[in-house]
């Protein structure tokens, strides 16, 4: 067991894992305070990894930076790479909202737009330039059925948004988000806001995303992060203290920080 408060990095090989995304020595700083300590992460593909840790550990911050959510934040800054297909994505010349589309993101509280359920998912793409009535009602019934709201909704696609039950809403918003075809889906909290039954669903929804996506969740539970998670990353104080498999995570971690966390004996 380390003791050292070091990152902790596995590094997937190359050779036998598909990687979605990476981060190099990745940092970042609101105004002159260092928020994270250098992050270094390979997210496999078609994988869902969990970023675990105590409330203000970091994992957020990490999250918003690999879409470039941060720099809708004035005060924050964000050092080293973020390697997607190649291209380093936190270069100030690569469009954030290119980004944006092939990694998606959902928010802790559903968000839908005070518009119908088929306006939600078709409104990007209408302002994209996506006309054609057919190509629209298929690309609405094929993210409700991979959100699983499709038999719920079908007969009230009209129907506002804002009628729906909270973990509906919230299924719409994935929907959403799956809308403009991403690649990678990040996940802040998804079910936070949930009852027992909707995180179910959404936990249910992700397990079969996974087929065509790759996920990467921030969650308070580690009921959660250890039944939906291939991997899960443990966040203390701004650093990565520790990434692995999430059966290691949780059964034989090698911080005793993770540890603490993970059986509920922290601090
Ligand atoms: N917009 C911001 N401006 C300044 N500091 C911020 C901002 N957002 C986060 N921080 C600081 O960065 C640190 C990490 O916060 P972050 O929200 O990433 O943690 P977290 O692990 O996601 O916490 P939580 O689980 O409570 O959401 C904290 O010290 C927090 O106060």
């Amino acid at each position: 067991m380390e003791n050292k408060l070091t990152s902790f990095t596995r590094k997937l090989d190359p050779k036998q894992k598909e990687i979605a995304l990476t981060t190099e020595d990745l940092r970042v700083f609101y105004g002159p305070k260092a928020a994270l300590e250098p992050v270094s992460l390979q997210f496999e593909r078609y994988k869902i990894t969990s970023l675990i840790g105590a409330s203000g550990s970091g994992k957020s911050t990490y999250l918003r930076s690999l879409n470039r959510m941060n720099d809708t934040i004035a005060s924050a800054r964000v050092t080293g790479k973020i390697l997607y297909r190649s291209v380093d994505i936190n270069q100030p010349t690569v469009d954030v909202y290119q980004v944006r589309r092939q990694i998606g993101m959902v928010f802790q509280r559903p968000n839908p737009f005070s518009k119908s359920i088929y306006d939600n998912i078709t409104f990007a793409l209408k302002r994209r330039g996506v006309k054609d009535r057919q190509q629209l009602d298929e690309v609405v019934e094929t993210t409700l059925k991979q959100a699983s709201l499709w038999e719920q909704v079908k007969d009230d696609l009209n129907k506002s948004a804002l009628s729906l039950s909270g973990g509906q809403q919230q299924r719409l918003c994935i929907a959403r988000a799956l809308a403009l075809q991403p690649d990678i889906l990040l996940m802040d909290e998804p079910a936070s806001a949930l009852d027992p039954i909707s995180t179910a669903n959404i936990e249910n929804t992700m397990q079969e995303l996974k087929q065509h996506y790759t996920i990467i969740i921030v969650t308070h539970s580690m009921q959660q992060a250890a039944r939906v998670s291939d991997y899960t990353a443990f966040f203390h104080l701004g650093k990565l203290l520790e990434f692995d498999y999430t059966r290691h995570i949780f059964t034989r971690p090698k911080v005793q920080l993770t540890e603490d966390y993970v059986s509920g004996h922290f601090g």
